[in-house]
């Protein structure tokens, strides 16, 4: 409940749109109310009345149809204005999402897959946005058509309306009341349930043509099985609880129905009430109660919101790895940079970086090997922030790394990282996504640096030849090549690169490396390589070993 209090500002934001929406839901069910009350009313009277004579037919036949008219016209409405308001609702829920996730990346915990991030962004924030809808407003029309038919009951009939009000109260408050507690460790595990099915549909479809080649497609078919058998068994439990809320709803419902009646008969009796006001009153109490059915049957989805509440708290929660400083340095335009006494772990793990230290010279080209697992990627990431060193310094200059903006440290430096991504998007987009404002030469210039110009050029949309999701249209070396470009795209003047030649073969590589050292004098360069350089296309090769440099 504390977590989905959290997106009670956004709820607010859009409070006037789901006020426009609460209020014609409660119009709805008034003019329902009160057609079937009228025309209950109508009915008897007319058939009590010989023949109709003597009862004026004109004012409770234009009330039903006038009310059915209402009824139709607001419920019209109230689908559009509640489900504009819902969607709206959406975007700002995403929009406070992906505001919270971005200062937060790379997310530090590694347990969190990429299924279970995408069942977080999707399904848990859809699983909110319905809260208002399906819980809080048909609520709230229940607390209010239910005061107003017990005043009702307490002017005509009194002997009825305690019954009446507390039969109305325990079905739209107690069993949802009830369910929610009972049902909300079953929500909670059939979010998770539900993040795991999607984990697994993921994982196989990631890898795919690994599971088959491996033989492993029947145990990957297995999990995904046995995690939809746990997924569906909770979705029964919850349907199970939300069918005896209904039922424990609609006995509550034949109660007031038979209050209603034993109190009419015994008012009919003393002449304190018609017949046909009786009839329509029995009609206006079962009418009272069709919200309260609706709210049983959200009160499942109530608590999967509050499960997927606290999942989207967790993340928007986890810590914040980079923080701006309160005044931020200014940068030195073409500063050495100079790691002292580095020592660094990830949480948990041994040491790898161990009282490490260097000087890069402002535009010195340098590479760094060392065998795998040794911490060369790491080291980059403390360059760039993404990771923090457990004791000694990193600076630029005399300025300390944490005492920079953090934008414009990564407009200093970019990252030709081991993963980098091809987006599904035209080449060009990919390659301006390392420089918004370069020409189409730049691009041209980037491609032929890393060997890339001559498939570009043969491609028929060349430039706006659109890749595949994650460059499937693409061989490995290519689309390796393809990051490079854009990391050569920038204007940074730091150019970090970690495994730039991965998947290229040898004479590619030689070539890239001759070009690199070329193309990128006077920028600094820290390239992470397992290659055997050519002679002269670097100015220093050191190598990381037991967490030093040598
Ligand atoms: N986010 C992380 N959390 C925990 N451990 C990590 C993390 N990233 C890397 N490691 C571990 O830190 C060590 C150094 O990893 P790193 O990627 O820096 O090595 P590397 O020298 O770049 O390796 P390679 O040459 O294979 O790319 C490895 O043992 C790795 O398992």
């Amino acid at each position: 409940m504390k977590a989905l209090a959290m997106f009670f500002p956004l709820f607010q934001r859009r409070s006037r749109a789901l006020l426009v929406a609460l209020l014609l839901s409660l119009i709805t069910l008034c003019a329902g109310v009160a057609l079937l009350g009228t025309s209950g009313w109508f009915i008897t009277a007319t058939a009590l009345t010989t023949a109709g004579l003597g009862f004026n037919l004109f004012v409770p036949s234009a009330m039903v149809r006038g009310l059915s008219f209402v009824r139709i016209l607001s419920r019209y409405g109230e689908r559009l204005a509640g489900h504009d308001a819902t969607l709206r609702l959406l975007s700002d829920l995403r929009g406070w999402l992906f505001a919270r996730l971005f200062p937060r990346l790379p997310l530090p915990d590694r347990s969190l897959r990429h299924g279970d991030l995408v069942s977080r962004l999707t399904a848990d924030v859809d699983a909110l946005d319905t809260a208002f809808l399906v819980a809080v407003g048909p609520l709230l029309s229940a607390i209010m058509v239910g005061a107003a038919m017990t005043a009702l009951l307490t002017w005509l009939l009194p002997a009825a309306a305690l019954p009446y009000g507390v039969a109305l109260a325990a079905a739209a408050l107690g069993v949802p009341a009830v369910m929610v507690m009972r049902s909300r460790p079953l929500g909670r595990d059939s979010v998770a349930a539900q993040a795991e099915l999607r984990m697994s549909v993921l994982d196989g479809v990631h890898g795919h043509t690994d599971l088959v080649l491996l033989g492993r497609l029947g145990t990957t078919a297995q999990h995904f099985a046995s995690a939809g058998r746990v997924a569906a068994r909770l979705r029964r439990r919850l349907g199970a609880a939300s069918a005896l809320g209904s039922f424990s709803v609609q006995a509550l419902a034949a109660l007031a129905l038979l209050g209603t009646l034993w109190a009419g008969l015994n008012a009919l009796d003393s002449g304190q009430i018609e017949g046909p006001v009786l009839a329509g009153l029995m009609l206006a109490v079962l009418g009272s109660f069709e919200v309260t059915s609706i709210i049983v049957r959200s009160t499942a989805k109530a608590s999967q919101a509050m499960a997927a509440a606290e999942r989207l708290v967790a993340l928007a929660e986890l810590p914040i790895p980079l923080r701006d400083p309160p005044r931020p340095a200014v940068l030195p335009a073409d500063g050495d940079i100079i790691l002292e006494g580095v020592r660094f772990a990830y949480p948990g793990l041994p040491v790898i970086l161990d009282d490490l230290s260097l000087t890069i010279g402002a535009g010195e080209h340098i590479a760094i090997t060392g065998a795998s697992g040794s911490g060369k990627s790491t080291l980059l990431n403390l360059l760039l922030r993404l990771a923090e060193p457990l004791s000694g310094r990193i600076r630029i200059g005399t300025v300390p790394l944490p005492d920079l903006a953090i934008s414009e440290l990564h407009a200093h430096m970019a990252l030709l990282s081991q993963d980098s991504p091809v987006f599904i998007d035209t080449i060009r987009n990919n390659l301006l996504i390392g420089r918004a404002e370069a020409s189409d030469d730049d691009l041209w210039a980037a491609l032929a640096l890393a060997q890339l110009d001559a498939h570009v050029h043969a491609l028929p949309d060349g430039l706006d030849t659109i890749l595949g999701e994650a460059g499937r249209t693409l061989s490995a070396g290519q689309a390796r090549r393809l990051c490079l470009a854009r990391a050569l795209v920038s204007n940074a003047p730091v150019l970090l690169l970690d495994e730039p030649t991965n998947a290229l073969d040898r004479d590619t590589e030689e070539a890239f490396f001759r070009v690199l050292a070329t193309a990128t004098k006077g920028r600094t360069v820290v390239l992470v390589t397992h290659a055997v350089l050519p002679a002269g296309t670097v100015d220093r090769i050191l190598t990381l070993r037991a967490g030093q440099l040598d």
